[in-house]
């Protein structure tokens, strides 16, 4: 049976240049010679020696120590940074990777213009601490629009000066996009197309589907068992993609009105809330026009808002000061417009 990499005893920075190169689990090593592997992870021909031998003894059973996980999640480029602060604090400098994340809300809230921007921002150089990945874009609802990308990645260029090369069609290279129109080819994508599409292509590592809920909600006609095994298998899948490929996974997810409560709460029942490691509500105030994303489920910061804005940049910062979220790897971030933004960046005169 093939087993994830990281059930190994091999040093951090080997398991992490497998897992970049997407051969996260031991069957993806099998027929693979020692040469074959070190051409393709650029490892040297010892080190896939020893991989070769320490995965073919079948009896090491063997479980990371914490302080290697640690590692990785201070590991620059462990997050995907949006360009409000005030967001990038409350999610503990971004959307992380190796995460299942939803973000949920009304129509209109923001919820396709956040993820518009990271498409872009996880673009940004790892020279300067970005991941230079790539990203898919599931497109359910038919939301998917290249020129206000190009608006986003426009904006950057200009307040980089140019230093960063955001030019459209480079930025359009690597954006994949799927429209996807039923229900059956969601299923189809994400139960079975996504893993191979994800390990064909190493540099995919943020995942975005747009929306989660819209062919779920209204597109189902078999009963709700079956709906409810259907979300089960779809959110399975799409957490153990993110772990095992450490890459970021994001669904946005629609409202349905609680009459109990008063209140709006996401989409598709409670039982879909306990498979997101994290979750953002946002909400427009109808009055106020006033933006507020809530964090409502994280495994590592506490529940918390801020006030945001939409603007050509797609989402940023509301004047309003906020509480300092706790668990920000960034200590001085509050000082810092640069390091709020990226928090691994050097350029000193970024400041939006
Ligand atoms: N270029 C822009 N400048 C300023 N605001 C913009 C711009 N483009 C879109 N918006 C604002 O973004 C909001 C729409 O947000 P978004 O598209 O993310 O909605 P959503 O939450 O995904 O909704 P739905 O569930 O219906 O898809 C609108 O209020 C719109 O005015």
């Amino acid at each position: 049976m093939s087993k994830s990499i990281h059930c190994f005893k091999l040093p951090f920075k080997i398991k992490e240049t497998l897992v970049k190169h997407r051969l996260a689990m031991s069957g993806d090593l099998s027929n693979l010679s020692i040469e074959q592997l070190s051409k393709i992870t650029h490892l040297s021909l010892d080190e896939c020696e020893e991989v070769v031998k320490v995965i073919n003894n079948k009896e090491s059973l063997y479980f990371d120590p914490a302080s290697i996980l640690l590692k990785r999640e201070l590991a620059p480029g462990s997050t995907i940074p949006t360009l409000s602060a005030k967001l990038n604090n409350l999610l503990c400098d971004g959307f992380p990777l190796g995460r299942l994340c939803e973000i949920a809300g009304a129509s209109g809230v923001g919820k396709t213009q956040i993820c518009f921007q990271l498409c872009v921002t996880v673009q940004l150089p790892e020279d300067i601490g970005g991941l230079g990945a790539d990203s898919l874009y599931i497109d359910v609802d038919n939301s998917f629009r290249f020129n206000r990308i190009a608006e986003i990645s426009g904006f950057l260029r200009e307040k980089t000066r140019n230093m960063i090369d955001f030019d459209e069609e480079r930025i359009s290279e690597h954006i994949f996009v799927e429209r996807c129109e039923e229900l059956s080819h969601l299923q189809v994508l994400v139960l079975e197309k996504l893993e191979p599409f994800i390990k064909q292509n190493p540099q995919v590592r943020l995942v975005i589907i747009d929306s989660i809920a819209y062919l779920l909600r209204y597109d189902f006609k078999g009963k709700a068992e079956e709906r409810n095994a259907l979300i089960w298998n779809m959110s399975n899948k799409l957490r153990e993609i993110a772990a095992t490929y450490n890459l970021c996974v994001i669904v946005t997810n629609h409202v349905r009105y609680e009459p109990e409560s008063g209140k709006e709460k996401p989409a598709l029942g409670n039982r879909w809330g306990h498979y997101c490691a994290l979750r953002l509500f946002l909400e427009k105030h109808a009055e106020s026009g006033v933006r507020v994303a809530t964090l409502t489920k994280s495994v590592n910061q506490q529940e918390a808002s801020i006030h945001f804005k939409i603007g050509p940049q797609g989402v940023y910062d509301a004047e309003e000061p906020i509480e300092r979220a706790t668990g920000s790897r960034n200590q001085d971030c509050h000082q810092e417009p640069l390091y709020t933004l990226f928090p691994y960046f050097r350029f000193p005169y970024l400041n939006f």
